[in-house]
């Protein structure tokens, strides 16, 4: 019998994000509210009978072994488990079609998004019945952001992302710019002029007030993203998700959104911008609970 799965990997934003601290194995301690957007990559997953993983189309620029979807393939193929229906280690194989639309780079924690929806499609489809929790404890090990895209719930996140907290925030309409450069988390990370000690704050005063620490470092070492946050910033309260290098508005008016459209398609043609609603359920989680979504 074959059988497949459709699935979202939506994108994430950092509606804020302070660093707290730096941890003796070189990650950082973050507070931040996580937030999922309606918009993301797609993955379908049809099973094999035999332990073959394949991925197709290829992510440009990344290894086969490397991509984030075999990695968390490959974490499921080894797990033990005594769930009754499970298939055994020999019979765990997967072709994976992969729409990609979220852009690498960007701090929307697409490679993370698309390792949560593995873990989450392959343990259905593999029936291995483990707990979130348990999809969360292997995720983290492949990337910060991949436990909120696991648990599916807008967050207050610390530690370094993965202790979650569920946030009430607003779910406003957001204008997305990726400036048309991307960054690289670790070397943001590793800047000498970071902050890194903000103090520690509470999720109420986050949902007041926030901002991203990673700002002045990214504004420092990117011009372009600089010019794009300045430009954004004439229509409100713009701001970097993540480590950058896309930039996010919460608008209160479709209208306005649509302008800032057609502004860039006229002033910046090098930058990507897209609407799209946010949401605090994530889109993932939201389609395995309105379907029973296997076919075969
Ligand atoms: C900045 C955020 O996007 C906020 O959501 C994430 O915390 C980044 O998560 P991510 O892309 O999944 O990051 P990872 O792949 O785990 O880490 C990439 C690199 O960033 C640095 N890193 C990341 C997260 C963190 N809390 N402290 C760090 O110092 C580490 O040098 C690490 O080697
Ligand atoms: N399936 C994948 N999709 C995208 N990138 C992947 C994938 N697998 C591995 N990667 C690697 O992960 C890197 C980071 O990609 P990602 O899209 O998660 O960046 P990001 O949005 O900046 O993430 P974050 O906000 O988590 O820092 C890529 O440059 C790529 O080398």
């Amino acid at each position: 019998m074959s059988m497949s799965l459709t699935l979202p990997a939506p994108a994430k934003i950092n509606r804020m994000l302070h660093i707290t601290g730096k941890r003796p194995d070189g990650y950082h301690n973050l507070q931040t509210l996580f937030q999922f957007l309606k918009y993301g990559d797609d993955l379908t997953f049809f099973c094999r009978d035999d332990n073959q993983l394949t991925l197709s189309p290829a992510v440009e620029g990344v290894e086969q072994e490397q991509n984030l979807i075999i990695r968390a393939a490959r974490l499921l193929q080894q797990v033990e488990t005594s769930a009754p229906h499970a298939r055994p280690a020999e019979r765990r194989g997967a072709d994976i079609h992969l729409i990609k639309r979220i852009p690498m780079g960007g701090g929307l924690g697409g490679g993370s998004s698309d390792a949560a929806t593995t873990l989450l499609g392959l343990n259905r489809l593999w029936q291995l019945a483990l707990s979130l929790d348990q999809l969360a404890a292997l995720g983290v090990t492949l990337g910060a952001d991949v436990p909120v895209f696991v648990h599916g719930f807008a967050a207050w996140g610390e530690g370094i992302g993965e202790k979650l907290t569920p946030a009430p925030l607003d779910t406003p309409l957001f204008c997305v710019v990726h400036p048309g450069v991307s960054v690289v988390t670790a070397d943001v990370f590793r800047s000498p002029e970071l902050t890194r000690y903000s103090p520690v704050i509470s999720m109420e005063h986050a949902l007041r007030r926030g901002r991203n620490d990673c700002e002045p470092i990214v504004r420092q070492h990117s011009p372009a993203i600089a010019a794009a946050l300045d430009w954004l910033s004439q229509f409100g309260d713009a701001r970097l998700t993540g480590t950058g290098s896309c930039i996010i508005l919460g608008l209160t008016d479709e209208q306005e959104g649509r302008n800032i459209l057609l502004r860039v398609s006229e002033e910046h043609t090098d930058w990507q911008v897209f609407l799209t609603e946010s949401s605090n359920i994530s889109p993932l989680h939201a389609t395995l609970n309105e379907q029973p979504g296997m076919t075969g």
